[in-house]
């Protein structure tokens, strides 16, 4: 049974009713007040940097971008640029907050799913796109590789062997007065080197005899410039998820990249097992890792091996092609560091005066590259104004935790640090007031000797445990690459007055293609007195018995790879003549391309700032 419970409304229960029920109100209103103002002064206490833009105006001025980021950075040391993501992103200039996030909270910043997701397609889980253990692993195997003296002496021999190639081409245009594009040959020589150094192969982009080579370093090419566009284009994947545009060509040349990678660590891995426990043979980097994934088959899985080996060559290739290309146009701005570094050569490296390119070249040994304190501070000079990865994919850090950077500024989780290396050669807080000048002489004491840099002012290289891995191996291909260049040839440019853009890819590079008339900067101003405009090298005479071996080993190469690929090539080489007839034919063919390229190619070596 239940009862009833009557409640009874008398008057003085209703107002008791209304009473509670407005103090109630009341209380509420009070305690969100309370809330609402405890949250404008929390945030007071936030403090965020200035905002100088947004990421769309990096956008328009793609071309331009670093002097852009100068411009600014000019202005604020640090800085934010607004951007439709929910995240901020922040630029800075100042050494501290680089050394904070490099080293001091390394754990709380990282490539993060931002850079990942859109290097991935390309990089894989190479080591420059991951975090934790994938890269922990990987920088372990390869710091044990770069420390071994076995490769050290292997690299030494390829760099000589390259630097004297090299010269002999710079010969044969030095001989006909031609121009030449200098970055493209760098590049050549350095894919060259570095797919010995790293693979073991042979890939002969320099004398033009490798053809699937060339298509792969064509394709990387275009792969690293393409790669870049995502990190300016906030609808990049939707551009992607409709395969048009930029994204429809980058997964092609993807496709390109993998397909010969994948053949080439096939036939390496059946190289190895056919050669065995015999040490020789086994020198470059990939012949390690794949020893490694031999005890470890589970995480390194053929495609973990084809993203090792490509982050290689991103990392070897541009970069210190990029350097050298800058070296030579900034030598050629400065006559008279030119001259200072040909003196110190031949003071380090004594040679009969008709020394031939490869006796010379084979006599550079660790002692004399250690006594060239200057060419290493004219090489630091040129990192520290045309830093090689200047790009963002190099020099961004996405903030795991909310964090307080040094300066006071609040990171959240999943912003984005960006580090300037390009603007921060020339902050005159940091370098003084002759930042933009080419001045090797800053890097020495007074008794000539090099003094290294902060690498939080410096940060070409990175800095912390990130650091570049081939810092060391870097300066060592550089440093015998200018030797031997400088030794024999004079260098000059083939139009003072042409005013170099640089390029905007995964790596700092001149612009071949664009350039105007104009003053040129970063010289000394004076006139060199010696120098006639119409060539672009004065030559010292080598050897011309080598030269011509290597003209016909260049047109046999050519004949070969006609005749592998005679579908293509029958249109230019007709077979069926005799071979004396094909050799005139390939030489006059040869000699046309060349005029064609030289007209074409003007040598786009000065530089101007907009
Ligand atoms: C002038 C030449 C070079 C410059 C300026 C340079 C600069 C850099 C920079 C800025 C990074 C950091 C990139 C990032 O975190 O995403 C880096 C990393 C790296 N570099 Fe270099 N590099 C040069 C040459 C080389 C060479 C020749 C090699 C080896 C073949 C090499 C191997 C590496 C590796 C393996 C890393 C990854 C390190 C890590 O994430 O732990 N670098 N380099």
């Amino acid at each position: 049974m239940y009862s009833k419970a009557t409640i009874a409304f008398s008057p003085e229960t209703a107002m008791d009713f209304f009473s509670l029920a407005a103090a109630g109100v009341l209380a509420l209103l009070a305690i969100f007040t309370f809330a609402v103002l405890i949250r404008i002064s929390s945030r007071r206490r936030y403090k965020f940097p200035p905002v100088a833009g947004t990421v769309f105006h990096q956008l328009y001025y793609f071309r331009r971008i670093y002097d852009y980021q100068t411009e600014i950075s000019q202005k604020h040391k640090t800085f934010r640029l607004l951007s439709p993501d929910s995240c901020q992103h922040i630029y800075t200039t100042d050494p501290a907050i680089l050394e904070y996030v490099l080293k001091t909270n390394f754990l709380n910043y990282g490539k993060g799913w931002y850079n990942y997701e859109i290097l991935k397609d390309m990089f894989g889980d190479g080591i420059f796109a991951v975090d934790g253990d994938k890269w922990r692993h990987q920088r372990k195997l390869a710091s044990f590789g770069f420390s071994t003296k076995a490769l050290r002496d292997f690299s030494g021999v390829i760099f000589k062997s390259n630097a004297a190639k090299l010269a002999h081409v710079f010969s044969s245009y030095a001989t006909s007065n031609e121009k030449f594009d200098i970055q493209d040959l760098f590049m050549k020589s350095t894919m060259d080197s570095i797919f010995r150094i790293g693979f073991g192969v042979e890939l002969n982009c320099l004398d033009g005899s490798g053809r699937h080579g060339i298509e792969f370093a064509e394709a990387f090419d275009a792969g690293n410039e393409l790669i870049v566009i995502r990190y300016l284009n906030p609808f990049w994947k939707i551009v992607r998820y409709l395969n048009i545009g930029s994204e429809a060509t980058l997964k092609m040349k993807i496709k390109l990249v993998d397909k010969y990678l994948y053949e080439l660590i096939s036939i390496r891995i059946q190289q190895l097992s056919s050669i065995g426990n015999k040490s020789s043979n086994k020198e470059d980097i990939l012949s390690k890792f794949i020893e490694e994934s031999i005890k470890d088959p589970e995480r390194m899985t053929l495609q973990y091996l084809r993203d090792i080996v490509l982050n290689f060559v991103i990392a070897g290739k541009d970069t210190t092609a990029g350097t050298l290309s800058w070296f030579f146009y900034l030598i050629c701005k400065n006559p008279h560091v030119q001259e200072k570094i040909y003196k110190e050569v031949k003071e380090a490296i004594e040679a009969d005066e008709d020394v031939t390119f490869d006796a010379f070249s084979s006599s550079i040994n660790d002692e004399s590259l250690h006594k060239m304190h200057y060419l290493h501070a004219a090489l630091s000079e040129t990192l520290r104004i045309f830093p090689p990865a200047a790009m963002v994919i190099k020099d961004s850090k996405v903030c795991f935790s909310d964090d307080i950077l040094p300066g006071g500024y609040n990171v959240r989780k999943g912003d984005i640090v960006y580090y300037q290396p390009y603007a921060m050669g020339r902050m005159e807080y940091l370098w003084g007031k002759d930042a933009e000048s080419f001045c090797p002489e800053r890097w020495l004491d007074d008794n000539g000797i090099f003094q290294p840099e902060n690498p939080y002012k410096f940060p070409a290289f990175q800095a912390g445990p990130r650091i570049c891995l081939g810092k060391e191996f870097a300066y060592r291909q550089m440093k015998i690459f200018a030797a031997v260049l400088v030794r024999f040839f004079k260098f000059k440019l083939s139009d003072e007055k042409k005013v170099v853009q640089y390029k905007v890819t995964t790596t700092l590079l001149i612009n071949e293609e664009e350039g105007s008339n104009g003053g040129g900067g970063l010289g000394d101003g004076e006139e060199d007195s010696e120098t006639d405009p119409e060539s672009d090298l004065e030559y010292v005479p080598g050897d011309q018995s080598e030269d011509d071996d290597l003209e016909l080993t260049q047109i046999r190469n050519e004949l070969k790879v006609a005749k592998e690929n005679k579908k293509e090539k029958l249109k230019n080489v007709k077979l069926h003549k005799d071979l004396e007839t094909v050799i005139k034919e390939a030489t006059l063919d040869k000699e046309k391309r060349r005029k064609r390229k030289s007209k074409e190619a003007v040598v786009n070596i000065s530089y101007a700032r907009e």
